[in-house]
């Protein structure tokens, strides 16, 4: 990468949202389902993926340490740890009810289309911990307030959220209390 640019280039921005689909009325009727899984197919745009994540975090975070990149379960779990090795952090994964040994804490959440309950290992990560949650898209929100209520639980610092898209017209963004950044943003994507 070149090394004094503090954002991606936009022929790797445009690269990644070419391979983006759309899958309407998918799990459930009235919800356009949005496909990232393209990205994967291909190494050269997955590593531009993760290169992008990597130069927008290394320009904000100059200052200040990032511990752990903390991933949702299932699709925060194909960029987090590839992150997470990249920029030489942890990586901490937030799952689906039933899976994690250990104590956890646990939060039951609504997201666009249906109910979940979210759990995370008392023992992942330190009080006071710095971290970004990393997920693929950001919807009605519901996923990622439950990620900062398990976080909060084990007074973990959320530093932002990651995201490759968000859903701009259910304004999930409305009821979090830190910064979001969105790779491909809806409307960007909508532009091309
Ligand atoms: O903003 P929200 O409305 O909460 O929706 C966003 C969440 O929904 C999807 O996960 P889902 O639970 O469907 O994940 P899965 O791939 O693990 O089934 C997506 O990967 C986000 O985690
Ligand atoms: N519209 C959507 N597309 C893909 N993943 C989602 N998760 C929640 N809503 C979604």
């Amino acid at each position: 990468m070149h090394g004094h640019h503090s954002v991606s280039s936009q022929s790797d921005i445009q690269a990644l949202k070419s391979v983006l689909h759309k899958y309407p009325n998918f799990p459930v009727k009235g919800v356009l389902f949005e496909d990232f899984l393209p990205i994967f197919r291909d190494p050269s745009l997955f590593r531009k993926l993760i290169n992008a994540f990597k130069t927008h975090l290394e320009a904000v975070y100059q200052a200040q340490k990032i511990d752990y990149i903390v991933g949702l379960e299932a699709r925060g779990f194909l960029i987090g740890p590839s992150l997470a090795l990249a920029m030489g952090v942890g990586f901490v994964p937030i799952r689906k009810a039933g899976k994690l040994p250990g104590e956890c804490v646990r939060t039951v959440y609504e997201k666009e289309y249906g109910k979940d309950t979210f759990e995370l290992q008392v023992s992942a990560m330190p009080p006071g911990s710095n971290v970004v949650v990393i997920d693929d898209i950001i919807a009605s929100g519901g996923t990622a307030i439950a990620a900062q209520d398990l976080l909060n639980q084990i007074s973990v610092n959320i530093l932002e959220y990651d995201f490759v898209l968000e859903l701009d017209f259910l304004n999930g963004k409305k009821n979090l209390g830190c910064p979001v950044f969105t790779l491909l943003s809806e409307q960007e994507f909508a532009l091309h």
